[in-house]
């Protein structure tokens, strides 16, 4: 094992052990930030990944890191190398990529916080392990293959760790659990976007009991 993959394997490995489910969050307004990340920690779900894709979406990881630290808080949809340093500033204490450029790859490589690179194939798997990642997001988990994939990588990788997200469901969300190879799942029904207009943030705690109840059952 190499000094960089250990140095990036414990603190990626206690953020997938953390939290069963990872909530998604597309936050509109960043004033909103500190109420859904308490909703969502109320109801059992304390690791949150913002994404970019928002224009309050820094200031929204700023402000839950700020005010809630009980829970984890992170960046999604972090595609770029410029990325980095407005995500590091804002407070995140980790980040998340849909995908897994060479480019990033390499920048997060000496991150203080944990890198989560987005993986949809053997070559993508074997390419993040090279660079020293050991834990990596199945993205878009149910489009490229759900279970049936994670199960074939496990074969011949079984020491990679994953959070499959994009398409994972409350209901659907014990049956990736139970592989040996998936330690969370991430995704966004925590917060629909109704429920986030509507400023209904009871619902969110609501949705986030639901499914760690429904994971409990099995
Ligand atoms: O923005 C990112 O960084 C992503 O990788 C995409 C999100 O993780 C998915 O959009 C969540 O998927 P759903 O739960 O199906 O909505």
């Amino acid at each position: 094992m190499s000094e960089l993959f250990s140095a990036q394997f414990k603190p990626t490995e206690a953020l997938f052990n953390r939290s069963p489910i990872i909530a998604v969050v597309s936050i509109d307004k960043a004033e909103n930030a500190v109420a859904i990340a308490r909703a969502l920690a109320e109801g059992g779900v304390d690791v949150i990944e913002v994404t970019l894709r928002t224009p309050s979406a820094l200031k929204a990881i700023e402000l839950i890191a700020r005010d809630v630290p009980d829970v984890a808080v992170g960046a999604g949809t972090v595609c770029e190398r410029s990325q980095q340093q407005p995500v590091l500033d804002a407070g995140a204490q980790f980040a998340f990529s849909p995908g897994a450029t060479l480019e990033l790859l390499e920048a997060y490589q000496d991150s203080p916080i944990p890198f989560v690179p987005g993986v949809a194939s053997a070559t993508e798997v074997l390419t993040a392990k090279s660079y020293g990642y050991s834990h990596m997001k199945l993205f878009p988990a149910e489009v490229v293959g759900g279970r049936a994939l994670l199960k074939a990588l496990g074969a011949p990788m079984p020491d990679i760790r994953f959070c499959p997200t994009g398409g994972v469901r409350m209901e659907t969300a014990a049956d990736y659990l139970e592989l040996p190879n998936v330690s969370c799942v991430g995704g966004s029904w925590l917060l629909p976007a109704e429920v986030q207009s509507s400023g209904n943030w009871a619902e969110v705690t609501r949705i986030a009991k639901a499914s760690l109840e429904l994971l409990r059952r099995g």
